[in-house]
């Protein structure tokens, strides 16, 4: 049997305090001055916000092959603590998740865990090679239902591998992720393509490899009908890609994650690996870009790209380093910073690029839905009054990559409810 909670005073989406009763798994009343029924444990979330379950479209788990860096169970708590409810696990897992096999094997380790639903994304390509197509058929049809498919990390970059996955997925409503970077025009490359990577004396990743394939990719999705997503926007060129062909109503969604909307790419001044990330950190007028694009809808969401990473793979030169940094525990509070804070996107903003739309752009049924009676109880309460400085001692990930260690940081995630059970309470891990 669950325990019935009662929330006291939450500020539900930002707005004016409720309490809300969650017993069975779902969100049973919602109301101003709800009595405790017996048994029932209140929670005080005076000055709190309420929001749905956070649920992220992009995460690394690492697990199966790389168990040094993130096991499902590390990365969903981790997901916890930053008040996911539910993580897409990329398919660049070793073995790669190409077949039913693997995506059910990460989907029963998700279930086994317990901390957060976890919805493996099927590898676009065999091995994520990029030479032929994976099962992608038979991991829909698996126990894992697998809606999501992509080879991030690698760019699908054959036109005719692109358009013949887009045409599969139509046949069970899935949609293709892609991490739009032309190969060759980024061999090598280790930082944003500018005045800065010639005077650092590092190779540059240009906008136009990220901007080129998205715009293919829009032309593609458009010509065979069928849904594309972009992964980790980074330019303010790619937002204007974007934006142009919604414009057409063609079906594309796109992710900003949090690292982009705040750093920039003055931070590889210092050599230190914490900020080699993929796509790279750019301009501070792309900054401003996709702040503006993930406020007017252009950005549909933010996904984190969680991408752990071992000590040894990080602390180490610059070149040698592997691309990618930690998300899942600071996503709120950088969207907090860069979002809320500047005044651009409201709490039902957040919730809509944070739950809902991630949902629906994953085809997650149980999921990012509205908190009214009777909707499961995936809830997130969250201080954002709270000032604290990050500290990856705290961090349930296995790995300590993460760019902003040091920083202050508003906000706190205080409980996370996954149907109706907590998973993080009074900010601990249950
Ligand atoms: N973002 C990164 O820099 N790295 C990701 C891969 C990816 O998202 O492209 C990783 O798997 O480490
Ligand atoms: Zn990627
Ligand atoms: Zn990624």
């Amino acid at each position: 049997m669950t325990t019935t909670y009662l929330i006291k005073d939450a500020a539900l989406l930002g707005g004016d305090p409720v309490d809300l009763l969650l017993a069975d798994g779902v969100v049973s009343e919602i109301g101003a001055g709800l009595t405790a029924p017996e048994g029932a444990e209140v929670v005080d979330a005076t000055g709190l916000v309420a929001l749905p379950g956070l649920v992220d479209l992009h995460t690394h788990l690492r697990e199966p092959g790389r168990e040094d860096a993130e096991t499902v169970e590390s990365g969903t708590r981790a997901a916890a603590r930053g008040g996911f409810t539910a993580v897409h696990a990329m398919a660049n897992t070793e073995p790669v998740a190409d077949t039913a096999g693997v995506v059910e094997q990460v989907w029963r380790l998700g279930r086994e865990a317990g901390y957060c639903d976890v919805h493996p994304v099927g590898a676009v390509t065999v091995g994520l090679q990029g030479q032929q197509l994976a099962e992608l058929g038979a991991m829909a049809d698996s126990a894992a239902r697998v809606r999501v498919f992509s080879d991030d990390g690698k760019c699908v970059s054959d036109a005719v591998l692109m358009r013949r996955a887009l045409e599969y997925v139509k046949a069970f409503d899935g949609v293709v992720a892609q991490h739009a970077q032309e190969p060759r025009l980024t061999e090598g490359a280790q930082m944003n393509e500018g005045e800065l990577s010639g005077r650092l004396g590092l190779a540059g990743w240009p906008a136009v490899a990220e901007e080129a394939v998205i715009a293919r990719d829009c032309l593609l999705a458009a010509h065979v009908g069928s849904r594309l997503h972009v992964c980790h926007v980074s330019t303010a060129g790619s937002v204007e890609i974007v934006r142009q062909a919604k414009e057409k109503g063609w079906n594309v969604t796109a992710e900003a994650c949090p690292h982009h909307l705040l750093l920039t790419d003055e931070l590889a001044a210092t050599y230190d690996p914490i900020y080699k990330v993929n796509p790279p950190l750019r301009t501070q007028a792309d900054v401003e870009a996709l702040r503006a694009g993930l406020a007017d809808g252009t950005i549909d969401i933010v996904a984190t790209d969680h991408a752990p990473h071992p000590h040894e793979d990080k602390d180490c030169e610059w070149a040698a380093a592997a691309f990618g940094m930690l998300g899942l525990e600071t996503a709120l509070s950088v969207v907090q910073a860069t979002m809320v804070d500047t005044g651009l996107l409201d709490w039902a903003g957040v919730a809509e690029r944070m739950s809902h739309a991630p949902a629906r752009i994953g085809r997650l049924s149980d999921q990012g839905l509205p908190l009214e009676v009777g909707a499961p109880a995936n809830v997130v309460l969250y201080d954002p009054s709270h000032r604290g400085t990050v500290d990856p001692s705290e961090s349930a990930s296995l790995s300590r990559n993460s760019p902003y260690v040091g920083m202050e940081l508003p906000g706190r995630v205080v409980a996370t409810f996954l149907r109706g059970r907590p998973t993080v309470l009074d900010g601990k891990l249950q």
